[in-house]
C-alpha cells in the first residue's frame, strides 16, 4: 500500500447565484475531476498546474478539510475526512500565503502552543526545536512577535511549526512565494535535508519551476481538474518542448545572433534573447556566442512552468 493513494478523485463545488428576482441560478465547478495517483513513502513530488487547476482542492482533500464528491483517498492508511484529527498528527501543512502562527505572540510561544495541541512529548519537542532552530536559523527570532518577522523569517517559522510533531508527510503550498533568491535557496536546502535525512514525504505545490527543479524528480501536472502528466521532470520538459532563454547583452547593436543549438527570438538594441531546449546544457550556446560576438553580459532564464504546460497543450 502506498503512503498516499488517490483513486478517481472528484470534487465539485456548487455555486448559487442570485439571478432575476428571487430565483437562484445553480452552477457547478468541477475543481478536481477523476484524478488518480499514488505517492510512496520518502518521495518528494511536485504537484503543479496553472491557476485554478485544482491543486489546493486536492491538498485540502488530502488533509481532510474537504470531503471528496466521489473517489477514494487514503493517506497513511486513513480516510482523511473521516479521521481528520488522527491524520493531523501524521501530516504537516505549510501555506506560503497564510500563516498558522499566532500573530501577536513571540515565535517561541506559538511553538509551545503547538506542542500542547499535538501533545508532542517534551524531550522530542526540545530535540526537534533545537534542530529546526539551527537548520532554519531561527535562534535570534524566537522572542520576536510573529507580526514583526519578515516574510522569509515568518515562512521559516511556519515550516518549523509544521514539523514539530514529526509528521511523516508534509504538504507545502507555494512555500517560496515572495521570498528573495537567498531565502529560497536556504529553504530548498532545508527541504532537501528533511527528505533525505528524515525520509519525510513531501508534496509540493508551486509556480516556481526552480523549486521543482531543485527538489523534485517526479511531477504531477493537473489542468482544469484533470491529471495531464505524471512522471519524470525531464520527460515533462521533453513533452512540453520547453526552452530556456539566454539573454545576451552585446557591447554594440548587431543583427540577430546566429549560433548552432539556439534560435534568436527577440532583439532590442544591444540585448538579444535566444532560446534553446531546456534539457540541453547552456555551456555550448554561451561558448558559441562568446566566440563570435563582443559580449557585455549574459544570463540564463529558466522556463516558466505555465509556458511548459501551455506548450504541452498547444501541440
Ligand atoms: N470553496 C469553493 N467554492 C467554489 N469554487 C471553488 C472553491 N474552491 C475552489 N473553487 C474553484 O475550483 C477550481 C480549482 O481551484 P483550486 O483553488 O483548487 O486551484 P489551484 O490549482 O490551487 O489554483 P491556484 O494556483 O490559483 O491556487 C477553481 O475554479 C476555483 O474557483
Amino acid at each position: 500500500m502506498s503512503l498516499i493513494e488517490v483513486e478517481h478523485l472528484a470534487r465539485t463545488f456548487v455555486l448559487r447565484r442570485r439571478a432575476r428576482g428571487l430565483a437562484r441560478e445553480r452552477s457547478e465547478v468541477r475543481a478536481v475531476d477523476d484524478v488518480s495517483f499514488s505517492v510512496e513513502a520518502g518521495e518528494m513530488v511536485g504537484y503543479i498546474g496553472p491557476n485554478g487547476a485544482g491543486k489546493s482542492t486536492t491538498i485540502k482533500v488530502l488533509t481532510g478539510i474537504l470531503v471528496p464528491t466521489s473517489g477514494r483517498v487514503e493517506v497513511a492508511g486513513l480516510d482523511p475526512s473521516r479521521r481528520r484529527t488522527e491524520l493531523a498528527r501524521r501530516i504537516g501543512v505549510v501555506f506560503g500565503q497564510r500563516s498558522t502562527l499566532w500573530w501577536d505572540l513571540p515565535l517561541r510561544d506559538s511553538f509551545e502552543l503547538l506542542q500542547k495541541i499535538y501533545r508532542v512529548p517534551p524531550d522530542r519537542y526540545r530535540r526537534n526545536l533545537a534542530e529546526f532552530v539551527d537548520l532554519l536559523e531561527l535562534g535570534t527570532l524566537l522572542e520576536t512577535p510573529v507580526r514583526q518577522l519578515s516574510l522569509g523569517q515568518r515562512m521559516r517559522g511556519d515550516i518549523a511549526a509544521a514539523l514539530l510533531h514529526d509528521p511523516e508527510i508534509v504538504y507545502l503550498d507555494e512555500p517560496t512565494i515572495g521570498l528573495d533568491v537567498v531565502s529560497k535557496g536556504r529553504l530548498r536546502e532545508f527541504l532537501r535535508t528533511l527528505n533525505t535525512e528524515r525520509g519525510t514525504t513531501l508534496l509540493l505545490t508551486t509556480h516556481d519551476l526552480q523549486d521543482i527543479e531543485a527538489l523534485c524528480r517526479r511531477v504531477i501536472v493537473i489542468d482544469h481538474g484533470t491529471k495531464v502528466f505524471d512522471g519524470d521532470l525531464d520527460d515533462l520538459h521533453r513533452q512540453g518542448g520547453s526552452t530556456r532563454t539566454l539573454v545576451v547583452d552585446l557591447v554594440d547593436e548587431a543583427p540577430p545572433i546566429e549560433v548552432p543549438g539556439a534560435v534568436t527570438r527577440r532583439v532590442d538594441g544591444p540585448r538579444q534573447w535566444l532560446s534553446f531546449p531546456a534539457d540541453a546544457s547552456a555551456a555550448p550556446v554561451v561558448a558559441a556566442v562568446a566566440a563570435s560576438y563582443d559580449v557585455a553580459d549574459l544570463s540564463v532564464q529558466e522556463p516558466d512552468i505555465e509556458d511548459v504546460i501551455r506548450q504541452l497543450y498547444s501541440r
